[in-house]
């Protein structure tokens, strides 16, 4: 219902040689790259070979769609509070079986030193300045949510003054202390580069899924006019809630995407009131007008082959994030750029951080204050970069508009006019990634709709249907 494709090539865009790697999960050896200065259309043709290219197909549910609950026989490690088992690796023993594993601790053993008492390489001689403490390097600003939640109240007010801060002058920030395990974010990687290894028939149902389908596997293979570069990357999506999905194998993913699902949904939402009070709402506000009980959450495995002599490739190009907030965490290779003040910023991240973006349903139902960010990723040279995303969105049938308080304090009033979530996605992914363009369908300039019309059909060369994050 939300994501379509389009399939009308630019035969005149440049396209760079493209190799697969062997490691690439969609890669075929014998598959001849288009050759330099090819077309589109070779790209497509080349992408087809390796199996990107699906026509919208049948539902695929190999696994159901068993409602979300989470694993509580889990026997938990006690240093990470994770799903490790007590491996002996850790060095510790497994708590007993039954231990709740619903509720985010937050404030983990390994708590991490506030930003402030760390080296601030922004300001080497130890002043702050205006970033208050709160910034890790590149100025990007950290959010300690141990702080944020329980802090005393001096202390949250202050966390929560800086959290609006970095989403209104980043939209982009790391948090720390945020309970999410680091050997659970290593499992979920883990059993995404299982699957994508799988032989090739053991994936086919989620290769030939069409864009509106709960799991998909593909290859985003096309020339991005924004960024002047072939954008290249192998994915996995799945939609985790309101219904959970997951393929089928390898067999161990399941309980860990349960449990990685629930965890980074229920940070977000946290987050998601922490937003809300920063702009000086009722912390319930936010959820409440997007129904985020019912939130949208989608999983995304990227995967970005190395590509030596990386001049004009890139992995993922220029966009926002359809959702509300996007998690994200890599596996050490870094790529991933935000823009800020006009430049592009490499992210990288503090140890145990995780990235979080705001995304364009932040933008709408701020009335403009908080700005989706755009982002985008680069492939390394030599090493395969894999991220991880974790996207939670308002309930896909909430209409999402400013919030009436913020829009009546404005003095522009209005900035966006209301869409149903479902239809927002339909729409920016039926369209030609470009930047934030998606937007535009709903903004108000002086009254005035700047884009009355329907989706914006332009064409994506790639016709896997590639969308951002789904
Ligand atoms: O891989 C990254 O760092 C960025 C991925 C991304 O932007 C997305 O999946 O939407
Ligand atoms: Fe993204």
């Amino acid at each position: 219902m939300f994501l379509s494709s389009s399939k009308s090539p630019r035969s005149d865009d440049p396209a760079a040689r493209l190799r697969l790697s062997p490691s690439s999960p969609l890669a075929s050896a014998s598959s001849i790259p288009p050759s330099k200065g090819g077309s589109v259309v070779e790209l497509i043709a080349f992408h087809a070979a390796v199996g990107g290219v699906s026509e919208p197909s049948r539902v695929v549910l190999s696994s159901g769609s068993r409602p979300l609950r989470l694993v509580a026989g889990f026997p938990r490690c006690v240093v990470y509070d994770c799903l490790c088992r007590g491996r002996r690796e850790h060095g510790h023993p497994p708590v007993p079986r039954g231990r709740s594993s619903g509720t985010l601790p937050f404030s983990p053993p390994h708590k991490m030193p506030t930003p402030s008492h760390r080296h601030c390489p922004n300001h080497p001689k130890g002043g702050h300045g205006d970033c208050a403490g709160a910034c890790g390097g590149d100025g990007i600003p950290v959010i300690d949510l141990g702080v944020l939640l329980n802090g005393n109240a001096e202390q949250r007010s202050q966390a929560t003054r800086e959290l609006g801060q970095a989403c209104e002058d980043w939209g982009f920030f790391m948090v720390i202390n945020h309970g999410v395990p680091e050997a659970l974010q290593e499992e979920v990687m883990e059993a995404c580069k299982e699957l994508y290894s799988l032989p090739r028939d053991e994936k086919a149902d989620y290769i030939a899924a069409g864009p509106k389908d709960p799991i998909r596997i593909g290859t985003g293979l096309f020339y991005s006019d924004v960024d002047d570069a072939i954008c290249r990357r192998d994915y996995m999506k799945m939609i985790a809630h309101p219904e959970f999905h997951c393929p089928a194998k390898p067999a161990k993913l399941r309980d860990i995407a349960v449990e990685y699902s629930a965890r980074t949904r229920q940070l977000l939402l946290e987050l998601a009131k922490a937003i809300s009070e920063s702009l000086g709402l009722d912390r319930g506000r936010i959820s409440e007008v997007l129904n985020l009980e019912s939130c949208f959450q989608i999983l995304v495995g990227n995967n970005y082959p190395p590509y030596a002599g990386s001049d004009g490739v890139m992995g993922i190009s220029a966009h926002s994030d359809h959702g509300l907030l996007t998690l994200l965490f890599q596996n050490g290779v870094d790529g991933l750029q935000v823009m800020h003040n006009g430049q592009w910023v490499t992210a990288k991240p503090l140890p145990g951080s995780l990235f979080i973006l705001t995304g364009d349903q932040l933008e709408i139902v701020s009335n403009g204050r908080y700005k989706a960010v755009l982002h985008r990723a680069l492939v390394h040279g030599g090493q395969t970069r894999m991220s991880f995303v974790s996207l939670v969105g308002p309930c896909l049938d909430a209409v999402v508009e400013p919030v009436l308080e913020l829009a009546q304090n404005d003095p522009q009033g209005m900035k966006f006019r209301g869409i149903r979530y479902r239809d927002y996605m339909e729409h920016q992914q039926s369209s030609k990634m470009n930047t934030k363009a998606a937007l535009d369908i709903v903004r108000v300039q002086g009254d005035i709709l700047t884009c009355e019309s329907t989706p914006n059909s332009s064409t994506e060369a790639d016709s896997s249907g590639y969308s951002p994050t789904s």
